[in-house]
């Protein structure tokens, strides 16, 4: 698969936008907003494109804080596999709406619905949201839904490299399989 971005938009009361998937890979589960990275696309410009089509919301590539980088390992499905640069936007215009993949709301971070999320995210969003930065595998379960391993690491700054999603998507793209 593609790599992929997630974006958590966090408000002025911090409070957390989490779309409930209403369609797809995920479907009835709570979560960030993001999706595969477009040939040519940028992470960050992924982000905020898939940021606005499943939430409404608007936000510049800059003002996206990258939080972590996540290699989500399907051992029994490889075509699910992807990595996953992960942000957070406090910044951003715009207003909520329900789109076709997402109804998303407004929720206080000690409400966050945990049970209807994937289930490694008790561990790592409370992380996020005390501002640590995170890099790491998370291997799922052959239902490909629990986790079996999850190896994260606290790192001062996550990198971005811009060029290998270029590379990646463009071999994607123009390139078959052998
Ligand atoms: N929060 C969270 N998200 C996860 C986990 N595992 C996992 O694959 N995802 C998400 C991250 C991506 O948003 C999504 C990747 O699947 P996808 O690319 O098919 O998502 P999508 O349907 O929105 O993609 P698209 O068609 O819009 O491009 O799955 C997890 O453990 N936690």
């Amino acid at each position: 698969m593609r790599p992929t971005t997630l974006v958590f938009p966090i408000d002025e009361h911090n409070r957390i936008l989490l779309g409930c998937k209403k369609r797809g890979f995920g479907q009835g589960k709570y979560n960030g907003f993001g999706g595969k990275i477009e040939p040519g696309e940028t992470f960050r410009q992924c982000a905020v494109r898939e940021l606005y089509e499943e939430s409404g919301l608007v936000a510049n590539p800059q003002d996206l804080e990258c939080v972590a980088l996540f290699d989500f390992q399907f051992p029994f499905d490889e075509t699910l596999t992807h990595i996953s640069y992960t942000y957070v936007v406090r910044t951003f215009t715009g207003d909520v709406k329900e789109t076709d993949e997402m109804e998303s709301r407004w929720i206080p971070i000690d409400e966050i619905p945990y049970e209807h999320m994937w289930s490694g995210d008790r561990e790592w969003i409370p992380q996020l949201l005390k501002g640590d930065k995170l890099v790491g595998i998370i291997a799922f379960d052959r239902d490909n839904s629990g986790v079996d391993l999850m190896k994260l690491n606290i790192v001062d700054e996550v990198m971005e490299s811009e060029l290998v999603a270029r590379i990646d998507a463009y071999i994607e793209e123009n390139t078959e399989d052998l």
